[in-house]
């Protein structure tokens, strides 16, 4: 498994760099603000992928929020979406609620707009998504994201929280794997 990863890492193709996205982080935390610094957010981080834009998105939003996570895998460490399986639910209570879901990637989009209806479904006031990367797929998807950080080639990607088979979450860059093209 290690040979495949380390040669996944060696061919595959930078499309922004650490420095890059980290600019596209400050943008996306500085926008984030505007709208919601007086709304007292609970933020729910997307566990995995949304591990590495949430804690560095978290230290840029100086205003009170509170955090909890949720777990709804599409791709469970593979390269293809299949159905969503819920792994872990908040334990905050979602009523009343002004929610900011936070995700790595808005792909096909089914994963997000799972997440929005569960929140409004737990009673959520309003309901806000922040992706660090949204992807060009070449049609529409069921749900946009309210703030994004950067947009992104229709590839399979990896890094700042985004596998390939459970690998190379922690590649400080976003990189396409030249495999799947
Ligand atoms: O827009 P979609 O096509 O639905 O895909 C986007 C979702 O896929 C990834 O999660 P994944 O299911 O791989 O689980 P993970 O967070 O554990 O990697 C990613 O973190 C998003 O949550
Ligand atoms: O391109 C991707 N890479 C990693 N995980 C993903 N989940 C949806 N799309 C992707």
């Amino acid at each position: 498994m290690l040979d495949e990863i380390k040669q996944i890492e060696q061919n595959a193709i930078c499309l922004y760099t650490e420095q890059e996205v980290e600019a596209a982080l400050d943008d996306l935390a500085t926008v984030i603000t505007s709208k919601l610094h007086d709304q007292n957010p609970l933020v729910l981080c997307v566990i995995n992928g949304g591990i590495v834009t949430t804690g560095k998105l978290l230290p840029r939003l100086k205003f009170p929020l509170t955090l909890d996570s949720i777990y709804a895998s599409r791709y469970c460490n593979s390269t293809a979406g299949t159905d969503i399986q819920w792994l872990y639910l908040p334990t905050t209570p979602l009523t009343g609620r002004n929610v900011l879901i936070i995700d790595d990637i808005l792909d096909e989009g089914h994963t997000l707009q799972a997440i929005a209806a569960y929140c409004r479904q737990q009673g959520a006031n309003t309901v806000y998504s922040a992706v660090l990367l949204d992807k060009n797929i070449g049609h529409s998807k069921p749900i946009q994201a309210d703030f994004i950080g950067l947009e992104v080639a229709n590839l399979y990607l990896f890094g700042y929280g985004m596998d390939y088979k459970a690998y190379l979450r922690n590649a400080a860059g976003i990189y396409a794997c030249k495999e799947i093209l």
